[in-house]
C-alpha cells in the first residue's frame, strides 16, 4: 500500500494522539518511533514518524524533520503534516516555525496553516488567541511549564520570531462562512505575501471546514484534531481506495502494568482514582532511588499478580517534585524516575505483562525506548487523543498506551483496561 498522508510529530505522546484521531476512520495507521533505518516497504495509508524534537536545538530539529520527510516521500506520501502540541509548546526560537519553513522549502510550497485547536480537549483558537478551557494559554498552567513556558496567548506573536516570512490570520468569521470562503481568504493572503496562516477553530465543525479547504495543501501544521477529518475526505474523493487496509483488533492476555511518571494535575487525579480502587501499588521517591537504586521496586514487582494490574508511580504534587528537583536537579530527578520506570516496564513484560499503560510524554519516550519498540499499529481510542497501540517488544506482541500528561479523565487507568477485550 502506498502512503497517502505522511506525518511528523515532535514528541511520542503527540504522535499517538494524532494516530488515534486518524484511526477513528477505521483505516490502518502506522507509527514509527524515530526515522526507520530501512527503506519504506508495506507502509500504511497513514504513516506517522514520532520524533523527540520539541525542545531540541533548532538545527537538530530541522535536520531530523527533513530526514523524516524524505522517508515519508519515499513511502509515497504527497501530503504532509507537522504535528506539534495543542498548547503550541515552543521556545522563543522554535521549533514549530523553523521546521515548518524547512519542510515548506523542501516541498516547494509557499503557504501553510497553523491550527493547534483540539476542542475535545479544551484547546480553541479565536482571533489568533489560543485558549485552554476558558483560560488564555498564557494564564493556563502552561505558563509554568518547566521546558516551554507559554507566556503569550497570541499565536501570531508567538510564531513571528520563529519564521522569516509573513504571518497572517484567517479568523473564525471566515471559517464560519465555509471552505470556499476560507480558500478565497488564503488566496487573498497569498497575494499579500502571507506564507504562514494561523486559522481560528473553536469547535470540531470549524476543523471540518479547515480540513476541507486545506486537504490538498502539500503541508499542513497543527495539533492532531485538524487532521482528523482528512481520512474521510480522502476516501470520499478516491485519493484512498475503499479497500484500503483497516485497523486490527488483536487480543491480549489481561496481565497489565501501569507506569506513571507524569506529575500533571490530571495525572495526579488519575493516580488518586486508581489508588482509591485498592490496586497494588508502589510509589517511587526520586531521593530514595538516588540513594538505593531500583532494587526495592523490582523486588516488589517480581512478586505481584499482574492480573491485578499493579501501579508503579512517581506522580507527586508540585511541592514534592520541587524538593526532589532542588536536591537532584530537574534533569537528574527526571532521569532517575524515567530509568526506574523503564526497568519496571521491561521486568513486567518479561514476567508476562502484555498490556502496558504509561502516563507522561518524557516517561513514554523512555519506556518505549527501553522496550525496544520501533513501530506501532493503532488500535481503539481510550480517551480523545489516547489510543491503544500494538507493537512487538522483546519478541512478543504487546499492547501499549502512551498518555499525554493532561489527557484522559480521572478514570483513565481503568478506562484503558476496559477498552481492550481479552
Ligand atoms: N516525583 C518526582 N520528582 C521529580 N521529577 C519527577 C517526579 N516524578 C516524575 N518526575 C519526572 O517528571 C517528568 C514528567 O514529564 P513527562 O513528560 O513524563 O510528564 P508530563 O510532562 O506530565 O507529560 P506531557 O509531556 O505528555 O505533558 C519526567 O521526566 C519524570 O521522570
Ligand atoms: O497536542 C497535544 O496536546 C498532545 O498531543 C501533545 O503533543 C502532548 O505532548
Amino acid at each position: 500500500m502506498t502512503t497517502v498522508f505522511g506525518c511528523i510529530a515532535d514528541d511520542f505522546t503527540g504522535a499517538t494522539d494524532l494516530a488515534g484521531l486518524l484511526a477513528r476512520s477505521g483505516l490502518a495507521v502506522s507509527l514509527r518511533i524515530g526515522i526507520p533505518d530501512t527503506a519504506p516497504k508495506g507502509s500504511a495509508p497513514f504513516e506517522i514518524i514520532a520524533l523527540k524534537c520539541r525542545t531540541a536545538p533548532v538545527e537538530e530539529a530541522v535536520a531530523e524533520t527533513r530526514a523524516a520527510l524524505d522517508w515519508l516521500r519515499r513511502a509515497g506520501a504527497q501530503r504532509f503534516f507537522w504535528k506539534y502540541c495543542s498548547t503550541f509548546d515552543s521556545t522563543p526560537r522554535g521549533n514549530i516555525g523553523p521546521v515548518a519553513e524547512a519542510l515548506m522549502a523542501d516541498l516547494g510550497t509557499d503557504q501553510t496553516i497553523y491550527c493547534p485547536a483540539f476542542p475535545e480537549n479544551g484547546r480553541s483558537i479565536f482571533m489568533g488567541n489560543l485558549f485552554v478551557g476558558e483560560q488564555p494559554l498564557a494564564e493556563s498552567s502552561m505558563k509554568d511549564h518547566p521546558l516551554t513556558p507559554m507566556r503569550d496567548s497570541n499565536l501570531m506573536r508567538l510564531l513571528e520570531p520563529q519564521v522569516t516570512k509573513t504571518v497572517g490570520l484567517a479568523n473564525r468569521l471566515t471559517v464560519a462562512r465555509g471552505a470556499q470562503a476560507l480558500r478565497e481568504e488564503m488566496d487573498a493572503l497569498k497575494t499579500q505575501g502571507v506564507a504562514h496562516i494561523v486559522v481560528d477553530a473553536v469547535a470540531n465543525e470549524d476543523l471540518a471546514v479547515i480540513a476541507e479547504a486545506c486537504r490538498d495543501m502539500p503541508l499542513l501544521t497543527g495539533g492532531s484534531a485538524v487532521a482528523m477529518p482528512l481520512p474521510a475526505l480522502y476516501l470520499a474523493d478516491g485519493t484512498l481506495a475503499a479497500d484500503a487496509p483497516k485497523t486490527q483488533r488483536p487480543q491480549f492476555d489481561a496481565k497489565t502494568i501501569v507506569l506513571s511518571g507524569s506529575c500533571s494535575a490530571m495525572t495526579n487525579r488519575q493516580v488518586s482514582d486508581y489508588l482509591g480502587r485498592g490496586v497494588p501499588s508502589f510509589q517511587l521517591d526520586p531521593l530514595t532511588l538516588a540513594e538505593n537504586g531500583p532494587r526495592a521496586v523490582l523486588e516488589w514487582l517480581a512478586v505481584q499478580d499482574l492480573g491485578a494490574a499493579p501501579l508503579i508511580y512517581a506522580t507527586a504534587n508540585p511541592e514534592s517534585v520541587r524538593t526532589a528537583q532542588e536536591r537532584l536537579g530537574v534533569a537528574g530527578a527526571g532521569e532517575i524516575v524515567e530509568a526506574t520506570l523503564s526497568a519496571c516496564a521491561v521486568a513486567a513484560r518479561d514476567a508476562g505483562a502484555r498490556r502496558v499503560i504509561v502516563a507522561g510524554g518524557e516517561t513514554s519516550g523512555a519506556v518505549t525506548k527501553a522496550l525496544g519498540v520501533s513501530q506501532l499499529d493503532i488500535g481503539p481510542e481510550i480517551a480523545p487523543g489516547v489510543p491503544w497501540t500494538y507493537c512487538e517488544s522483546g519478541g512478543r506482541q504487546i499492547a501499549l498506551t502512551l498518555k499525554s500528561g493532561n489527557f484522559g479523565t480521572e478514570t483513565f487507568f481503568t478506562d484503558a483496561q476496559d477498552r481492550l477485550v481479552s
